[in-house]
């Protein structure tokens, strides 16, 4: 199996990397001689890294071909592409990418945030086309997430998935545009707006997620860490909020949950369910907490 990769940037170089690991070829290209000799370079660094934790060692190189010439990626059986995020430019590359795959290959974008089906209106194939959004850096990142436009064949983002998670990879499935960086865009849109209203610094912005939403946030999920707050306090909270003007959502989920007395850890059920009572699950929260904190001290030597 063969896979073409276009733009070898700072995404397409990990993305070369990473597919090469279900694959026999990569085909790597470029319009720039210079980004391939960075790419290169980059994979070669990298790979010593990887190399140092057992992740990957240096016979990956070998599997990659360097090349200013697309059609060196002719009859590949998938292709993703990961030139700058401009519509038209991602537009010329997918023809030109769909130009020489084999007529079954699945076409992938690695766009943040264009909608897919927006880039869908420039291919033939669109039923083969899709997003699959890697985080950066690629080859060490464990999600993937696989983006299907209006027009995406549900067996071929499967087959895409299972390639993916073939690999290595956490898949989960977005419509039209990257779960991560609508969150991302969320994120700053507020960031944003408490420094300029409330004189925020970005260290301080980048504290309360580094010191307490990020430590949470990746125990237990966004959505996961409000069962442990209590939905009904959530409730309130957003209601009030919701009373002063403010954009946010009260979901009728929320409001059902809360009617029904599925307040969360407290009460045993909530987004989810708990087999332990409340002081047994803060038991176990505070061990994973300090795990966390543990882990982060030692990045901080
Ligand atoms: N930088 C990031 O953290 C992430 C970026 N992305 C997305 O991935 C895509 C690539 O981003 P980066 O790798 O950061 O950009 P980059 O600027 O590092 O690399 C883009 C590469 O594409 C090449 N290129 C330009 N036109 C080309 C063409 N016609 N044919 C072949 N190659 C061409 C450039 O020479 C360059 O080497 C963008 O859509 C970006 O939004 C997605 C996830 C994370
Ligand atoms: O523009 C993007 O696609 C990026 O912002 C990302 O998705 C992030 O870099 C992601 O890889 C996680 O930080």
């Amino acid at each position: 199996m063969r896979a073409l990769v276009v733009g070898a940037g700072l995404m397409g170089q990990g993305i070369a990397v990473e597919v090469s690991r279900g694959v026999e070829e990569v085909v790597l290209c470029d319009v720039s001689e210079d980004a391939l000799e960075r790419a290169r370079r980059g994979i070669e660094l990298s790979l010593k890294t990887l190399e140092k934790h057992g992740m990957a060692d240096r016979s990956v190189l070998n599997r990659i071909t360097f090349t200013t010439r697309i059609e060196d990626g002719d009859a590949a059986d998938i292709a993703f592409e990961a030139v700058p995020e401009d519509v038209e430019l991602k537009g010329r590359v997918l023809r030109d990418i769909e130009a020489v795959v084999g007529e079954n290959a699945p076409v992938c974008t690695n766009t943040s945030i264009i909608r897919v089906s927006d880039l869908a209106g420039f291919l033939e194939r669109k039923k083969r086309f899709l997003g699959v959004h890697w985080m950066n850096p690629p080859h060490v990142m464990p999600l993937v997430e696989v983006v299907t436009s209006r027009y995406t064949d549900e067996g071929v983002a499967g087959r895409v998935a299972e390639f993916l998670r073939g690999i290595g990879k956490r898949v989960v499935v977005c419509r039209e545009q990257s779960a991560v960086n609508r969150f991302s865009a969320a994120v700053l849109a507020e960031a944003e707006r408490m420094m300029e209203s409330d004189g925020m610094s970005f260290e301080e912005i980048d504290t309360v997620w580094r010191y307490h939403l990020g430590i949470l946030y990746t125990l237990f999920g966004p959505l996961g860490n409000l069962d442990y707050v209590g939905l009904d306090t959530i409730l309130l909270v957003s209601k009030y909020l919701s009373s002063t003007g403010e954009r946010i959502a009260i979901p009728d989920w929320l409001v059902e949950k809360v009617e029904r007395g599925e307040l969360g850890v407290k009460t045993g059920r909530g987004i989810y369910s708990y087999d332990r009572d409340q002081s047994e699950m803060l038991v176990e929260r505070i061990e994973k907490i300090l795990g966390m904190l543990r882990f982060l001290r030692t990045l901080e030597g």
